[in-house]
C-alpha cells in the first residue's frame, strides 16, 4: 500500500522530485552535501515553499490543515529545536520504553534542555518526534552525533516504529553501510533530481 506520494516537487534549490514510499518501507537519501536534501524534506515537511502534489495516503497537503499536515509527516531536522528549557515540556507523551532503549530514564523529563550534549539532543529529538505518531518519517542525519551503540540503537527503534505502524520512512544519511542496512531502496539527490542509487562496485 502507499502511504506517501509526492509528484513534481520543486523548491527553490531542488526539483522537479517524485516519490512514492509505501507503508512500511525505507528509503535512503544520499547526495553531495549542499545539494538540497535537508531543502527536500522541509518542503515534503510543508515547511518551506514549492511547488507539486504531496498526498499522504491519497489524500493531498492542503487536504489536511498545516498543523495536522506536520504532524503525520515528521520532520526530524538535522539540528533540533527546542523552545523551553525542561525537557518534558516539549512531549506528547512519553514511551519509557522507547526512552529506555536510548538510554533515558523516567527523571529525564526533568532535565534542563541547556544540558544536553549534542547526541542527547538527538536521541531526544527522535523520541519526541515519534511521540507524535507520525505516519511519515523524514530523518535528516538522524546519528550523526552518534556512537556505535547508539546509533545501533537508533536503527532498531526506527524500525520497531516502521513496522509497528507501518510508517514509511525517508532517512537522509552519508553512510552507505547504515543505508545497507536500514533501507530497502537507496536514492540519490543529483543537480536537484532524485536517482536510484548506483550499485556498489
Ligand atoms: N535559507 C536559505 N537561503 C538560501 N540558500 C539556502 C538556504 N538554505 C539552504 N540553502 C542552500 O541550499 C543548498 C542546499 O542546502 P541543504 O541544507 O538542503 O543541503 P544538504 O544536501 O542537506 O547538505 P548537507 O549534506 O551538507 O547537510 C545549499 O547550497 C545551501 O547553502
Amino acid at each position: 500500500m502507499e502511504r506517501f506520494r509526492i509528484e513534481s516537487l520543486t523548491t527553490r534549490h531542488v526539483g522537479p522530485v517524485d516519490l512514492a514510499i509505501r507503508a512500511g518501507e525505507c528509503v535512503c537519501l544520499s547526495g553531495p552535501s549542499g545539494s538540497g536534501k535537508s531543502l527536500l524534506l522541509r518542503a515534503l515537511a510543508d515547511l518551506d515553499p514549492h511547488t507539486g502534489d504531496a498526498r499522504l495516503d491519497g489524500r493531498p497537503t492542503d487536504g489536511f490543515v498545516p498543523a495536522e499536515w506536520r504532524r503525520r509527516v515528521g520532520l526530524l531536522p538535522a539540528e533540533s529545536h527546542w523552545w523551553t528549557d525542561r525537557v518534558g515540556d516539549h512531549f506528547a507523551r512519553w514511551d519509557g520504553e522507547a526512552a529506555a532503549l536510548l538510554g533515558f530514564g523516567p527523571e529525564t523529563r526533568l532535565w534542563s534542555v541547556t544540558r544536553l550534549s549534542t547526541g542527547e539532543r538527538q536521541r531526544l529529538a527522535l523520541l519526541r518526534l515519534l511521540a507524535n505518531d507520525p505516519a511519515v518519517l523524514l530523518l535528516d542525519e538522524p546519528t550523526a552525533s552518534l556512537d556505535a551503540a547508539s546509533v545501533e540503537r537508533v536503527e532498531a527503534l526506527v524500525a520497531e516504529y516502521r513496522r509497528g505502524r507501518d510508517a514509511a520512512v525517508l532517512w537522509v544519511s552519508h553512510d552507505p553501510a547504515q543505508a545497507g542496512r536500514v533501507a530497502g531502496r537507496r536514492l540519490r539527490l543529483e543537480a536537484g533530481r532524485v536517482v536510484a542509487e548506483a550499485a556498489a562496485t
